[in-house]
């Protein structure tokens, strides 16, 4: 019906003749039409334009509703905390007297580590990872156990280099790697009113890599939301080193602090480190990288001696 109607030959406008020869039924059921096909028009418009924009926006890494932002990548903090109700989960643990967690919840601080130190940290990954990587977004390297991706396994770098794993490291990197963590360990310590001393370095420690390849094994897939006491047991303070800035090196790949009702965001900056108490009062995610590459270190913290591991060194 429509085409037939569109072919009609056309009267032109005001014409006195054309309003006579239209018969009245026709005349009312056009004009609401036409104001229709004008609003269905000006709707589907708007929507193409919300949508542009909101893709424009989530590119220059706008947030989600709900969202907020903890730390703004251009933001220089010099410490931001906020405190959350500790879950249950230390309770089916030993607890640690003066280190296991009565104070929770999660900072900031762009201040405990220069971005000199990060950058000089960072190509420590570089060439480490450069020996090896996954074949999907997310390579790790552990200085401690010697761990690295490689296609979609780990080889051990110590085993596989022996000696001439110091032509690779040198003394030098595992220094700035001791300094870093002592440094992230103060400030943890502080932030949670515990003695830096009752804390002791955990495994896994590891340098990730993230870039937009898409995943290959289970092992790629660190985008989904976790607790970290429940993934890796041990950890009761997970802090974490970013290397690389966000929406400079990469898109994507904001650090998600999940809650009902609003999540909360860290933007990567190099030097930035976050930390927080690793029970489910602080489930998080990370999103997914969208393009570029983001280097950052897992530094976590265990109040129990018996699980604690000594400092990255030749073994
Ligand atoms: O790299 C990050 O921002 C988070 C990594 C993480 O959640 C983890 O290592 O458990
Ligand atoms: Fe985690």
């Amino acid at each position: 019906m429509a085409p037939q109607r569109r072919g009609a030959p056309k009267a032109p406008e005001g014409s006195g003749a054309a309003e006579r020869r239209r018969p009245s039924s026709v005349k009312s059921a056009r004009a609401p039409r036409e104001v229709w096909s004008k609003w269905l028009r000006a709707a589907v418009l708007g929507t193409c334009a919300t949508l542009a924009a909101l893709l424009l926006w989530g590119s220059l890494g706008g947030d989600e509703v709900g969202t907020e932002v903890l730390a703004h990548r251009g933001e220089v903090l010099s410490g931001r905390f906020m405190e959350v109700p500790c879950s249950e989960d230390y309770n089916s643990h030993r607890r640690f007297e003066g280190c296991s967690p009565t104070r929770c919840g999660r900072g900031v601080s762009d201040t405990v580590i220069t971005r000199d130190e990060a950058l000089r940290i960072r190509s420590i990954a570089e060439k480490g990872l450069a020996l090896g990587g996954s074949g999907g977004g997310a390579s790790i390297l552990d200085l401690h156990s010697g761990a690295l991706s490689a296609g979609k396994h780990f080889v051990n770098l110590y085993r596989y280099f022996g000696d001439k794993i110091e032509n690779i490291f040198s003394e030098e990197d595992f220094q700035l790697y001791r300094d870093v963590r002592q440094k992230v360990q103060l400030a943890v310590a502080r932030a949670f009113g515990v003695s830096a001393s009752a804390l002791h370095l955990t495994k896994p420690t590891f340098f990730s890599r993230i870039n937009s390849t898409a995943a290959r094994t289970a092992h790629d897939e660190y985008w989904h939301a976790h607790v970290d006491k429940a993934t890796y047991g041990s950890f009761d303070y997970t802090s974490l080193l970013y290397l690389s800035d966000y929406l400079e090196d990469f898109g994507g790949g904001r650090f998600v602090f999940m809650e009902e009702g609003a999540n909360r965001t860290v933007e990567p900056r190099a030097g930035r480190v976050s930390f927080f108490t690793s029970g489910s009062e602080n489930l998080h995610r990370v999103e997914k990288v969208r393009w570029g590459t983001r280097y950052a270190i897992t530094i976590a913290f265990t109040c129990n001696p018996d699980q604690g591991i000594a400092d990255p060194a030749f073994t």
